[in-house]
């Protein structure tokens, strides 16, 4: 049985001028392309409605623009929605108070941008420290944990070290380290890996799936990359134009794309091993080929 973590409750954002009048516009029917030439508004999120399950890797994809990040930022408020509730363990987030908020960003949510956002003059051991500093907890206490996250990426070696002395690779690790030194139950990643060549974006991500094997922790991941979505998400939300027009896990998406805009995704990319068994077996019969085995555990 699944437990929701986070519900997102019919979430719209319009950034802009008159951002009210914008939306009672869209709601009664007004396009948003109409709202952003006659009025200079954008409608990052338009009526958005969806539940994360405690314990899962949650990716949302999307081309630029279509409101990945504002969504992703609602989710700790770091964007306050022009309507709608974000309920985090089943709490609205617009009920809490600025301290509450704070608290609940500190200790239960931890964040990974794509920038890495390191303290340049701080070592790596107080980088990952950071939230606990922050938590005001003791330095000898918050630099053991540190060490023990660091440690857990890769990097106890270098906790003496500066960002700068780092490669991009490591430096996200630490980027990494940093948000899960308090042990949040959430984790937002921002296009985290994006920055990242390719054979370091393939280690972060074995990283993280590593990382999570055994754990309750949600992670909500931002991308562009329809690739790096099939294969470290547990469930895939696609986003177009500040709506989701697709939720699902990678077998139920690419095997029933809800239009052209996600099957476009897939162009290029080898969705084999997601195919259904019975597609296969369609396959197979149609030629007259003896039956086999398709591949339908998740390789990752
Ligand atoms: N602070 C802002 N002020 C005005 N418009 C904004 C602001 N932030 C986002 N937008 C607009 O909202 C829409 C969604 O932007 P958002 O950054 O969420 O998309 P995205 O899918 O994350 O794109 P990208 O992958 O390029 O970051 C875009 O039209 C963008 O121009």
């Amino acid at each position: 049985m699944n437990e929701t973590l986070i519900r997102i409750d019919q979430l719209y954002k319009i950034f802009g001028p008159g951002e009210q009048k914008a939306l009672l516009r869209l709601r009664q029917g007004a396009e948003p392309a109409e709202l952003l030439s006659q009025h200079g508004c954008s409608v990052a999120l338009n009526n958005i409605s969806l539940d994360v399950n405690r314990g899962e890797i949650f990716v949302i994809v999307g081309l630029s623009g279509s409101g990945k990040s504002t969504l992703l930022r609602t989710l700790n408020r770091l964007i306050a929605p022009s309507a709608g509730e974000v309920f985090f363990n089943g709490q609205a987030l617009s009920g809490l108070s600025a301290t509450a908020l704070i608290q609940l960003r500190r200790h239960e949510m931890g964040m990974v941008f794509q920038s890495f956002a390191l303290l340049p003059t701080r070592s790596v051991l107080d980088n990952a420290a950071f939230g606990l500093e922050l938590a005001g907890v003791g330095k000898a206490q918050r630099h053991r944990r540190a060490l023990a996250v660091l440690a857990q990426v890769g990097l106890a070696q270098v906790a003496g070290q500066l960002p700068h002395q780092l490669s991009g690779g490591m430096q996200q690790r630490v980027g990494l380290a940093r948000a899960l030194v308090v042990n949040p139950a959430l984790l937002l990643m921002d296009e985290a890996f994006s920055a990242l060549d390719p054979i370091n974006r393939r280690e972060m991500q074995d990283l993280l799936l590593n990382l999570q094997a055994g754990q309750r922790r949600t992670v909500i991941f931002v991308t562009h990359d329809i690739e790096e979505a099939l294969r470290i998400g547990n469930r895939i939300a696609i986003m177009q134009q500040g709506r989701v027009i697709q939720t699902g896990t990678a077998e139920q998406i690419v095997n029933a794309p809800a239009n052209a805009y996600v099957r476009r995704f897939f162009s290029g990319v080898d969705t084999s091993r997601f195919v259904l068994a019975e597609d296969y077996a369609g396959a197979f019969d149609s030629h007259a080929t003896p039956r086999q085995e398709p591949p339908h555990d998740r390789e990752r």
